[in-house]
């Protein structure tokens, strides 16, 4: 019965944490690698689309924490991919909110609104955290819920933006306060494909590397204590010693995966306790622009009674000047609405909020685009959110492995989970804990010492200059349904499942 090819590591999902894990990876030396990616890009949640003229970030759009002391990783290959980016300034936001006849709040009141939003925040935390502290004293203080809609406006900036978390957010403590739009008509995902170029074969701006396999959604993973064999959509099957998985915490929570043996209770729990968030921003063309321009203006809000409809909103001017586009980001709730319904529903609807602010002549948008992270399978939510109050139990849960399966991606950075660089860092991390594994099993086993690279002994990796020997021969589809890991090398020859 043939058996399909056996190779060092299969990385499920082509995003910023399975990149970079590959990369940590193939450059020590664990080249055999095979990058399974359900899409037809890479990417995962940076992704650019052409719209209205320019090219519009659907996922992630900001490098977050720059400025600071410490270097952001993700602004560091910005920089080296020469991406075109300009400075974001939130902070004129809270003092740009329409009501609904059109008039802007005067400053004092939305400072007051803004001050009870963040005593409410602090007060919520510490709340959360006495829960958490059984010795603790109970503090019987109730947080102010937000009533009137600028309050509701704010503080949906405060929770859905700007302060998801209450307390000091690693990103900006470590890598600085300000954050920078990528406005590049290559999008944010050049970066990856710079960061691929190093250790993938890459022609005409294109990865063609015959490792990086688009179009294979994994839908099995068996795993025991000596492989992985994994099922793809499309029935093709393929093992290996190990498996980092990077898949979104949205997807680990849904059925798109099933596991044999199931994963265990401890970390089951784990992923359900993390939120998935999900974030949407809605892009509108116009034939003119009827908004006010300019660089303290960027950020503006409408104060709705209802919290989050189509609160916030920005102008595209800075970024691309004459673009005349218009983003307004809705979350959660709002989100899944507005998946839910067409297109030109919501077009309706955002055109019946931008007349209340600025008139009722202003133009109809000549286009509209509406992402849908939430009914996305391969994502099912935007990122994640740990709980305000963290143990650290959860954090190590969430990342841990089992037995040879590796898990990375946002949600698996304790401390930058919900940005790209959190993916980033997270893939690096999991690639160097899948190299010491491997080298502390190697230790252990101490399997054919004779090899010059003990690393390369473990994986079966041989030294590989060409791509074409890269992987080879191609892992297999349309197998019977009994495997067996054959490898003669690893001494190998009982069947994994
Ligand atoms: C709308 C939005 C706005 C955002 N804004 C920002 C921002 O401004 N700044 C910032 O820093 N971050 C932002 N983020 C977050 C950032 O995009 C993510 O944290 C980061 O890109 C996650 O990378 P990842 O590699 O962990 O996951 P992903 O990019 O999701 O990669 C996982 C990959 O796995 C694939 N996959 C899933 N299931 C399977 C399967 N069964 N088989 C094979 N492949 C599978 C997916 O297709 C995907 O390509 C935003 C995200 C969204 C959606």
């Amino acid at each position: 019965m043939e058996s399909p090819a056996r190779s060092s590591v299969i990385i499920v999902g082509a995003g910023i944490s399975g990149l970079s894990a590959a990369k940590v990876l193939v450059e020590n030396g664990v080249e055999d690698i095979i990058i399974l990616e359900a899409s037809e890009r890479v990417g995962g949640r940076i992704r650019k689309q052409e719209f209205g003229g320019v090219s519009v970030e659907l996922g992630a759009g900001w490098v977050a924490g720059v400025g600071g002391t410490k270097i952001n990783p993700v602004w560091d290959l910005a920089k080296q991919a020469n991406l075109r980016t300009c400075f974001s300034d939130y902070s004129n936001a809270r003092y740009n909110i329409y009501d609904p006849s059109g008039k802007i709040f005067p400053s004092g009141i939305a400072a007051d609104s803004y001050q009870k939003a963040v005593e409410s925040a602090m007060q919520k935390l510490k709340n959360e955290e006495e829960k958490n502290d059984l010795d603790g004293t109970k503090n019987t203080d109730q947080p102010c819920s937000p009533e009137t809609p600028i309050e509701l406006a704010i503080d949906f900036i405060l929770h859905d933006f700007e302060m998801a978390e209450v307390e000091p957010i690693s990103t900006y403590v470590d890598f600085g306060e300000k954050e920078f739009l990528v406005a590049d008509e290559r999008g944010y995902e050049h970066l990856l494909y710079k960061m691929a170029e190093k250790f993938l074969f890459t022609s005409d701006g294109k990865i063609s590397d015959s490792r990086l396999k688009l179009n294979k959604v994994v839908r099995e993973l068996q795993h025991s204590r000596n492989g992985v064999l994994v099922t793809t959509e499309d029935d093709c099957t393929y093992q290996a010693n190990y498996l980092i998985l990077s898949a979104s915490i949205g997807v680990l929570q849904s059925d798109l995966i099933s596991f044999k043996p199931p994963l265990p209770r401890w970390k089951l729990e784990a992923i359900n306790e993390l939120d998935v968030i999900v974030y949407t921003k809605i892009f509108l063309k116009f034939p003119y622009k009827f908004w006010p321009a300019g660089a303290e203006k960027e950020f503006f809000m409408y104060a709705h009674e209802r919290r989050g409809y189509y609160t916030f909103w920005q102008h595209m001017e800075n970024a691309y000047p004459g673009s005349n586009i218009l983003v307004v980001t809705l979350t959660n709730g709002e989100s899944k609405r507005v998946e839910a319904q067409s297109d030109q529903e919501t077009l309706k609807e955002a055109m019946d909020v931008l007349r209340k602010m600025f008139g009722p002549n202003i133009p109809d948008a000549s286009d509209i685009l509406v992402p849908r992270w939430w009914n996305n399978r391969f994502q099912r939510g935007s990122y994640s959110n740990y709980p305000i109050y963290v143990n650290q139990q959860l954090v190590d849960n969430i990342k841990a492995p089992v037995g040879r399966i590796f898990f990375t991606g946002e949600h698996t950075s304790e401390k930058f989970n919900g940005y790209v660089h959190g993916g980033y860092l997270s893939g690096i991390d999991t690639g160097n804990a899948l190299l010491d594994e491997i080298k502390e099993s190697q230790r252990k086993n101490l399997i054919q010492p004779f090899l010059v690279d003990p690393l390369l002994a473990l994986t079966e990796s041989l030294s590989l200059s060409t791509q074409a020997d890269a992987v080879s021969p191609l892992h297999k589809c349309d197998i019977p349904t009994q495997h067996f890991l054959t490898s003669t090398k690893l001494g190998f020859s009982e069947p994994i499942l």
